[in-house]
């Protein structure tokens, strides 16, 4: 038996940093949203008792290290499953990019494999066995608009954002989340208006959206790598409604409610960047079927 689920990319639309926690981890309230920007995730049922995963991209492991594999054996042995599986993930998402790919296929596996090997768990549910795995799975679980809170994992769903482009840049550099956490000072940022970005998000309102947008990590990583800055400085020359860098970076979006100038923005940013889309959000949560 065959399933292919898809496993959409994330961008923070804020995220803010409240203290570090005597358990390592830090505090946060992010407000993430799912966009129309997937990895393809196939799982095939095996006779042989063994988890298989293949990704054909040299920066992801093909081993133990795959998020989507620590997936399928935390299921496994949790619920005692004896039957293998084959997990082969055709990546479209950019690797530590900043939008949490690899926690979306952990949590695609966490989906389609509760309905292939028949746990009936709720999203919940798997959305608390994410957590085990990464502090982004458990908002992939469910996708769609959500607020997310303690490490990341604790989940509180948002209606869909107002309608706009995103137009995403990736620079030819990848970002390691834990050094950007390490270097952040918590003391000494500007923090983000959480209440008022959920405000913008309920009412609908796209101008306030575009006020409320900020991330707490923006300056370290452009500290650390100052493409960044340029990608950003760019795409508000050409005429950005908003500008931010997602997660840990260093993938930069837009926000861009006009065709025409989400084309002059992809167009202006295709050749100087390792990789530029344009996409809607999703805006719609999972479900189990
Ligand atoms: C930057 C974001 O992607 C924004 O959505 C997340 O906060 C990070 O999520 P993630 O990559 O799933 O993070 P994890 O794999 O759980 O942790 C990676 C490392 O980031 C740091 N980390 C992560 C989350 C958090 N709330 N505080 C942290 O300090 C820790 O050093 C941790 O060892
Ligand atoms: N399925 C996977 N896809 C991509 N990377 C993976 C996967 N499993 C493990 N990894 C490892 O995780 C690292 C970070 O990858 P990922 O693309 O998830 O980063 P990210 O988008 O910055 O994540 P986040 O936004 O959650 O911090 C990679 O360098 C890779 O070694």
């Amino acid at each position: 038996m065959k399933l292919l689920i898809k496993a959409p990319a994330k961008i923070n639309l804020s995220l803010d940093v409240l203290y570090k926690r005597p358990d390592g981890y830090h505090e946060v309230e992010m407000v993430m949203t799912t966009i129309d920007l997937a990895d393809r995730v196939e799982l095939t049922l095996l006779d042989r008792d063994t988890i298989k995963i293949n990704s054909q991209n040299r920066f992801v492991p093909d081993d133990h290290r795959n998020l989507a594999y620590q997936a399928a054996l935390l299921l496994k042995e949790r619920f005692n499953v004896k039957q293998g599986v084959s997990i082969m993930i055709e990546k479209m998402v950019p690797v530590a990019a900043g939008l949490a790919g690899g926690s979306s296929d952990a949590a695609a596996a966490l989906r389609g494999l509760n309905k292939l090997w028949g746990l009936g768990l709720s999203l919940d549910e798997l959305a608390e066995l994410g957590a085990e795995i990464g502090s982004d799975v458990s908002f992939c679980v469910y996708g769609g608009t959500a607020l997310a809170t303690g490490r990341g994992e604790k989940i509180m769903q948002l209606p869909a954002p107002p309608t706009c482009w995103i137009v995403l840049a990736k620079p030819f550099i990848g970002v390691s989340t834990a050094e950007v956490y390490r270097k952040l000072n918590v003391n000494a940022v500007k923090h983000p208006d959480t209440k008022e970005m959920i405000k913008a998000i309920e009412t609908n309102d796209f101008g306030k959206m575009c006020n409320e947008v900020g991330n707490v990590l923006e300056d370290v990583t452009l500290g650390l790598h100052p493409e960044v800055a340029q990608i950003k400085d760019q795409m508000q020359r050409f005429g950005a409604d908003a500008v931010l860098m997602s997660g840990s970076g260093p993938t930069v979006f837009s926000l861009v409610e006009h065709d025409s100038r989400m084309h002059r923005i992809y167009n202006g940013l295709r050749g100087f960047c390792d990789q530029v889309f344009a996409v809607r959000m999703l805006g719609e949560r999972h479900t189990l079927d």
